[in-house]
């Protein structure tokens, strides 16, 4: 990348600071664009979801991983309990989405209570594993809440697994029906809503050696780091993640040597720094790939409590300049609220960039649902230095030790995190990322994400230069 004029400024910038103009391109169609990330970490496009507990679990990952992202388990989850994640994520369809089942005997309050969990909106009433019916939201309004779904469900319209996808499409457009169950045989494999089936045509699933979706894992700096990296590789996990807020101190880097030689072939990511000796200093250590950014993530309170971080756009660019010189990549972390901000990241030279309270607002966030009492849904989220994270981190200590862990926060321990109505799922979040982002390569006259970050030219913009670019709903 190149600064407009040739003139790099003379003072750090974040995403909102920099815009980038269009070159002469030869690519003539977005659909020419190919987004697999150069990080040779398995993704097929550059989102990886932030380790964070509020945010990230098994719905989160199969459903990122399926479209070809990545979402990385956070550290404080057991490690036998992320080796059951990572088996059942790894035991999803790569291709349809895991349905809601119930029995025909189970009531509509039940089922109200899970629809949500999933952005497909339906329950599947199955009966000896063969799919009898299908209940939706509309459904189950207006009748008592201890009906029986026997009584509300409509018979489902069923697709064999292995239809051609623009069929499936057709078909169910054609029915008038969003969701249906896939079957082999009479056995439920799977569900596939008609976005599904337009996604699958359009991504390619993030998927290990043998095919299975691709799962990450964090491990912190404290304790047996090389144990317990040794224990998510043998529940197959694909990626490790050496997470710290400090990660240029010596701690951190033993951590990252200690995981590098348990690791063998599978790639290691380790951070956060945000300059270039903190990313060579990981990299000498093991690191394939070094996670960049200090202070920008929306529940972080690190910079306003220590003044330490640096703005995201030149924290990224220093240390990408450093970790590719040496055949290495880095991950963007934090400060992404906009899809700009991805294509603004890889410009900069990050090879993934990672998401996290963006994607709190979903159904597949690893919170509960709430209403805010206005019909308005949101979930909550926390930071995972907040007091809150910080508590549960340290449960195993005694409770001085806690409560004076709890006075280093850095992060927020509660906030609402709203869905939107109009992109309530994760999904709906990634199509609008990678729309921008294909969009940004075609005016960059890039096809992949390397071409994007050699050929970007980038200028630095006014407060009032960022403003004329955000959309005016109303009149003014
Ligand atoms: N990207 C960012 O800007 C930040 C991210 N986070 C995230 O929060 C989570 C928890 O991270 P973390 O707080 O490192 O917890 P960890 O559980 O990973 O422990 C951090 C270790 O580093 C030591 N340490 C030394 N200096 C610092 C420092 N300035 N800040 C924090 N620890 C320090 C701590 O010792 P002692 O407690 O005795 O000081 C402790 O032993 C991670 O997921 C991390 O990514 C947290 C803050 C910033
Ligand atoms: N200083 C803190 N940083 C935090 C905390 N929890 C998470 N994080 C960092 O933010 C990113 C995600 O950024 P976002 O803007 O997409 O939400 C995450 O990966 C961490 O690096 C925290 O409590 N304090
Ligand atoms: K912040």
């Amino acid at each position: 990348m190149r600064f407009l004029g040739g003139t790099r400024p003379a003072t750090d910038l974040t995403y909102a600071d920099v815009f980038m103009v269009p070159n002469h391109s030869t690519v003539g169609s977005r659909l020419e664009v190919d987004l697999t990330t150069p990080d040779r970490v398995g993704t097929t496009i550059p989102v990886v979801v932030a380790n964070m507990t509020a945010i990230s679990g098994r719905r989160m990952a199969e459903t990122v991983a399926r479209r070809g992202g990545l979402a990385v388990l956070p550290q404080d989850i057991p490690v036998d309990v992320v080796g059951e994640v990572v088996s059942w994520v790894k035991s999803r369809h790569p291709v349809y989405d895991t349905p809601i089942t119930l029995d025909p005997s189970s009531t509509v309050a039940e089922a109200l209570s899970l629809m949500h969990k999933r952005a497909h909106g339906v329950v599947v009433v199955v009966r000896d594993g063969r799919p009898v019916g299908v209940v939706t939201d509309g459904a189950c309004q207006g009748v008592d809440r201890f009906t029986q779904l026997a009584q509300v469900m409509t018979e489902p319209l069923t697709v064999p697994a292995g239809t051609d996808l623009p069929k499936i499409f057709d078909v169910l457009s054609e029915e008038r029906v969003n969701a249906a169950p896939v079957v082999e045989g009479d056995r439920l494999v799977g569900l596939i809503t008609r976005t599904g089936a337009l996604r699958s045509a359009l991504y390619q699933p993030a998927v290990d050696a043998d095919g299975f979706l691709l799962t990450s894992a964090a491990v912190g700096i404290n304790g047996d780091v090389a144990g317990k990296a040794g224990a998510l590789l043998a529940s197959g996990v694909d990626v490790l993640v050496v997470d710290t807020a400090h990660g240029h101190q010596e701690k951190a880097v033993e951590a990252v040597r200690a995981v590098r030689a348990v690791a063998g072939s599978t790639p290691v990511v380790a951070g956060n720094v945000v300059t270039a000796e903190g990313t060579r200093d990981l990299i000498a250590a093991g690191a394939d790939v070094v996670k960049v950014g200090v202070g920008p993530g929306a529940m972080c309170t690190t910079r306003m409590m220590t003044g330490v971080g640096r703005p995201q756009f030149s924290a990224v660019e220093e240390c990408a300049a450093a970790a590719r010189a040496l055949g290495k990549h880095v991950w963007a972390d934090g400060g992404v609220r906009h899809p700009r901000d991805v294509a603004l990241a890889l410009a900069a030279g990050a090879a993934n960039v990672m998401v996290g309270s963006w994607f709190a607002g979903t159904y597949e966030s690893a919170g509960d649902i709430h209403d805010d009492g206005s019909g308005r849904m949101y979930k909550e989220s926390f930071g995972m230095a907040s007091a809150r994270a910080v508590k549960a981190r340290t449960s195993a200590q005694n409770g001085f030790e806690r409560a004076r862990a709890g006075l280093f926060e850095e992060g927020i321990s509660s906030s609402r995190m709203y869905l939107d109505p109009a992109r309530p799922g994760v999904e709906d979040l990634i199509d609008q990322i990678v729309a921008g982002v294909r969009s940004s390569c075609t005016y960059a006259g890039a096809r992949t994400v390397d071409q994007l970050h050699e050929r970007a030219v980038l200028g630095v913009q006014s407060a009032a230069g960022y403003e004329e670019g955000r959309p005016l709903p109303t009149s003014w």
